[in-house]
């Protein structure tokens, strides 16, 4: 008998400063479901919070959920706030839709760096020490300064693709970071520098609700950029990738131990991109995690699966078996 097919809704863009990536992101999941698989609607969200379903004029979010209504699943490949953060989640899980990823609170506390370094540290994880500035804060204390050291990296709690994310060399420079990462959240991050290397780790959820673990992905960033910054991310060369990371053993089995860790530590579902920072003797720290990593050919968590022998179109089929076995 013929396997049934899959409707699939695939929503991209999105209201935030990720809308091009994301968008990006879909240009390759679109392009690559297995036409004889899926019946795909792909679901267009504006910048202006407008959803064009399957190419229509754009509706409001609760209309096109409604619409949304006859799909098997949809996969919520919407990077930052109002996508990755658990609104769109919640969303679908009041109509009953079944989605790729974790659900709304995993997805709110993952998105937000604040929440996730509490979670992650109360679970005996190591992140970055940071200070919260909250509304119109904008400075540090002496002590607060003296205790993080310079360089700092400055960040919106609530953002991605390093929108917002400045380093900063000299007390001096603080004011002006803090109002860039403010103008993308009111609530901003002042991190002590992390002065190793950057080594990236995914985590898979299988539809038998095993977890599969990525090999370790070490980042390279090119052109004298001094982080991995939106340049370095996605303009061609910006950085080279090593996967596996050439990091041996224990080293490695202690970064996927981590990243497990973390998956559960959060509460996640389907999958998990796991950055860490290699510090003083390569002892990891968690920098960060990202709900629905970025997804073109060349990002790291399709390359980091087609390292271990799983390509972009199986690495979808997965996503998708998983979503629907829940
Ligand atoms: N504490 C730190 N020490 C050293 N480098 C850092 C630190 N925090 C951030 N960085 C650098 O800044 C980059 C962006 O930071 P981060 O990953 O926190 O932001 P993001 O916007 O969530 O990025 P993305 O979601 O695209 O991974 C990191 O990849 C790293 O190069
Ligand atoms: C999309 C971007 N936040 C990433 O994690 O790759
Ligand atoms: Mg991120
Ligand atoms: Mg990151």
């Amino acid at each position: 008998m013929a396997e049934s097919r899959v409707r699939i809704a695939v929503l991209f863009g999105g209201r935030n400063g990720e809308h091009e990536v994301s968008c990006r992101s879909a240009e390759g999941v679109l392009a690559a479901l297995d036409p004889a698989r899926y019946d795909v609607l792909p679901v267009r969200i504006t910048r202006a919070g407008r959803w064009e379903v399957g190419g229509a004029a754009g509706v409001g979010v609760f209309a096109a959920v409604r619409a949304l209504r006859a799909v098997d699943v949809a996969f919520p490949l919407l990077h930052g706030p109002f996508g990755e953060d658990g609104t769109v989640q919640a969303a679908l899980r009041h109509a009953g839709i079944r989605h790729v990823g974790s659900d709304a609170p995993a997805c709110a506390i993952g998105m937000d760096k604040e929440c996730t370094k509490k979670l992650l540290a109360d679970n005996g994880i190591a992140v970055a020490e940071s200070v919260v500035l909250r509304s119109a804060a904008c400075s540090l204390s002496h002590r607060e300064r003296e205790a993080l050291g310079l360089p700092v990296f400055v960040k919106p709690a609530r953002a991605g693709s390093s929108v917002g994310v400045s380093r900063v060399d000299g007390w001096d420079r603080l004011g002006a970071a803090v109002a860039a990462a403010r103008a993308v959240d009111p609530k901003v991050l002042v991190e002590r520098a992390v002065p190793g290397r950057e080594v990236d780790v995914g985590v898979l959820e299988l539809p038998d609700g095993g977890l599969a673990v990525s090999p370790p992905l070490e980042i390279g960033v090119a052109g004298g950029r001094d982080f991995f910054d939106f340049e370095a991310k996605y303009r061609a060369g910006g950085a080279v990738f090593t996967v596996p990371a050439a990091l041996g053993e224990p080293l490695g089995a202690r970064l996927r131990a981590l990243a497990v860790r973390a998956f559960r530590a959060l509460g996640c579902r389907g999958l998990l991109r796991v950055d860490f920072l290699l510090g003083d003797g390569d002892e990891p720290v968690v920098n960060e995690v990202n709900t629905m990593p970025g997804f073109t050919h060349a990002s790291q968590f399709p390359r980091m699966w087609q390292a271990a022998g799983i390509g972009y179109g199986r690495l979808l089929d997965t996503l998708v078996e998983t979503a629907l076995s829940r």
